[in-house]
Parts: C-alpha cells; structure tokens; sequence
C-alpha cells in the first residue's frame, strides 16, 4: 500500500493556525468533472465543468448551478464547458472557472492560494500544458505544479508509484481515455485517446436522431448511459423511457429504449477504447507485461463505471481487470496526495 494514504489523514489532523491563511489545492481538471482537494482537509469539491455566463460574459454560476441551467437558457444567458478532450478549449471561461470553483471552497475571505497541483492529460502538447499553468496562475495560484492523469490516478488508487513494478492504469474521462504503464516514478508509456463519455453521449443523441426521428439532449444522453449503457450483454438486459423532441412533426414524444440499443449506439466508440488498450498492451515492454500479466489493467475515471466495460476488456485482453474503488474520485485523491507530500513526489510533478 502507498505509503502516502496513511500520511494524508496524519497531515489532515495536523493544520496549524498559520495554514488557515492559505489555501494549497490540488485540482483534477477534467472535461466532465473538476474536483478540488484542499491540503488538510480532503476533498472538498465536486462539480460539473461548465459556467453559465450573462450577455457581458460575466460567470452568473459555476459548477451544479450552471449544470441546471445547461441546455435550458434564453438569449441573455448562455452555459459554457471550458475544456474539450481533456485540454482547455476556452481559456477566459477556464480562468473564470477555476476561479468561482476556489471561491466556493475558500475557508476565509483573505486566505489566498499558494501551491496548486494541477493533473493534465499525458498527451498534451507544450502550449497545452502552459495553458494549463497560466490559467492556474491567473486564477490565483502563487506557485503551480503539474502531473499527468495516470499518475495521479494511480497514487489515488494507492499503488506505489516508486516501485520497480510495471502498473497499466486506464483512466475513461469525459472527454479522454489516458491509458498508461507506470514504473520507477515515471510513465513508460502512454497513449491518450481524444475520447471519452462524452462520445458515447453523442453516439446516444445520434442513435436516436437516426433511429427513431427523436431529438434528445445532452443531460438526457448522459442519464440514459450511465442508467441503462453497457459494452457488453448484462445478465439481466434493461429498459428505459426518454422523452425528446419528435423531428417529425416538433412535438415532445416519449420513446422506449433497452441496454441493447444503447450497447449497439455506442459500441463503436467502445471497441475503439478497447482497441487503443490493445495497441498498448502490444507495445509495453515484455518485462513490464509480465507485471500487467500478474497485476492486471486497473480501470479509473468515471467511464470505468459504464456497465461490463471490465468484463469486456477482460475477455478481450484475456487479463484481470479490476475497476478502482471511486474511480470518480481516483485521479484528485492522487493529486491531492502529491500535495501533501510535493517532496516524496518531487518527480512525479513538473
Ligand atoms: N455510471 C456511469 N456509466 C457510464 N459513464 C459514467 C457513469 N458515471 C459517470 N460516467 C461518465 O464519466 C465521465 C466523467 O468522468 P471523469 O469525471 O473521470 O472525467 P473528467 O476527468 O471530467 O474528464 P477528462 O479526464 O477526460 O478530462 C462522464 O462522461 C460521465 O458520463
């Protein structure tokens, strides 16, 4: 077990009146998800990454707030997801973000942010990364380090990440899908796959567009995938009503769907994910494979969570395959980790 887990809640306990005056935060940045993870005291929060802004594109709500409002605004409102495939797309709507996300978790009015770790998608390009830094850094943040996804997911699952041992993590975001071999601190190999939940929603939105002349939305897309959405047949198939807007003729309809439509919908995407840990799998070195071959592929990310995604990876590689406890939660408790100890992770961070 890493050594660290125990070390967190040891730290937890021990804030000091001068640590109130500061805030360090560790954040997991994501497409879907941001959660913050403050030092001493855990994660402390969870939200949607979106922002509604007014006609002057000022934040009127951020997070769960600005969720309600999604695909629901008029003309003087309108809501915005920042990032896009893991990476910032919108720089001022993810400074402003970031900002109104450490706003809801600051403990005091005057307490500013010193150290901020930040996870990024191993994939991501030099300007990508600064992009990362500098929005952190308008944000508030007096000194910035940053680690890559699959790292902090598996300090987050509590592997040690210093070991000689070959690890693979698979970390199925919203907008990406990091696949990657940890040994000796660092990442052997990755791949990061533009691809992610949010494809699988609009394979949702397109499958009933196609198939049934009904128009549905995003939140409705998602709701069906995470209910009834699988990559391989259940035991017990399920079913499911949704309402849209009929193409037809523009009235509202309500239309019965199984886990077998939804599986055909977004199987494609599915097969995609699993080709790319495939492809991986193919490249690791062989003493590296022998680990995987005894340790097996460890599943993070909130798509971890789609419904025999394991079972179908598992048959596919022929390998164990187990999904983190939390995997929602994985990659910030990792992040949040290397906060608390920036000096036993010094290499890890950059
Ligand atoms: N039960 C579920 N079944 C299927 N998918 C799910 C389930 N619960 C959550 N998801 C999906 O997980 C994704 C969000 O996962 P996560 O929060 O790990 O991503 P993220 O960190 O925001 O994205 P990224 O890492 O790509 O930037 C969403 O696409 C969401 O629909």
């Amino acid at each position: 077990m890493e050594k660290n887990a125990s070390n967190v809640q040891k730290k937890q306990n021990n804030k000091g009146w001068f640590d109130w005056l500061y805030t360090d935060i560790a954040i997991d940045l994501g497409t879907a998800n941001t959660l913050i993870y403050s030092r001493g005291e855990g994660i402390v929060l969870n939200e949607p990454s979106i922002v509604a802004l007014n006609m002057q594109n000022e934040p009127v709500a951020t997070g769960h707030e600005a969720r309600l409002m999604h695909e629901k605004t008029h003309k003087n409102i309108r809501t915005v997801r920042p990032l896009r495939d893991g990476v910032i797309a919108d720089f001022e709507v993810a400074e402003q973000m970031i900002r109104g996300m450490i706003d809801k978790v600051k403990m005091k009015w005057y307490s500013s942010t010193r150290q901020m770790v930040v996870c990024v998608p191993s994939g991501i390009t030099e300007v990508e990364r600064r992009a990362v830094r500098d929005s952190a850094e308008h944000a508030g943040a007096k000194s910035v380090h940053l680690v890559d996804e699959p790292m902090a997911a598996a300090i987050g699952i509590g592997l040690n990440v210093h070991e000689p041992i070959g690890n693979m993590i698979v970390d199925v975001g919203g907008g990406t899908t990091e696949i990657a071999v940890i040994a000796l601190s660092g990442i052997v190999f990755a791949q990061s796959v533009r691809l992610g939940g949010d494809e699988l929603n609009d394979d949702i939105i397109n499958y009933f567009r196609r198939n049934h002349n009904l128009l549905i939305g995003e939140r409705t897309a998602e709701k069906i995938k995470c209910e009834i959405g699988s990559a391989a047949p259940l035991d017990e198939e399920l079913e499911m009503d949704t309402k849209g807007r009929d193409l037809v003729n523009g009235v509202p309809r309500t239309r019965h769907v199984t886990s077998k439509d939804v599986r055909e919908a977004i199987s494609e995407s599915v097969n995609t994910i699993v080709e790319s840990i495939t492809k991986s799998l193919e490249q690791t070195p062989p003493e590296l494979s022998a680990d995987i071959l005894d340790r097996g592929i460890l599943l993070t990310g909130g798509g971890a969570k789609l419904k025999n995604l394991d079972k179908l990876i598992r048959e596919t590689t022929d390998l164990p395959v187990h999904i983190a406890e939390d995997p929602l939660t994985a990659v910030v408790r990792g992040t949040g980790a290397i906060l608390e100890d920036l000096e036993y992770y010094r290499t890890v961070i950059n």
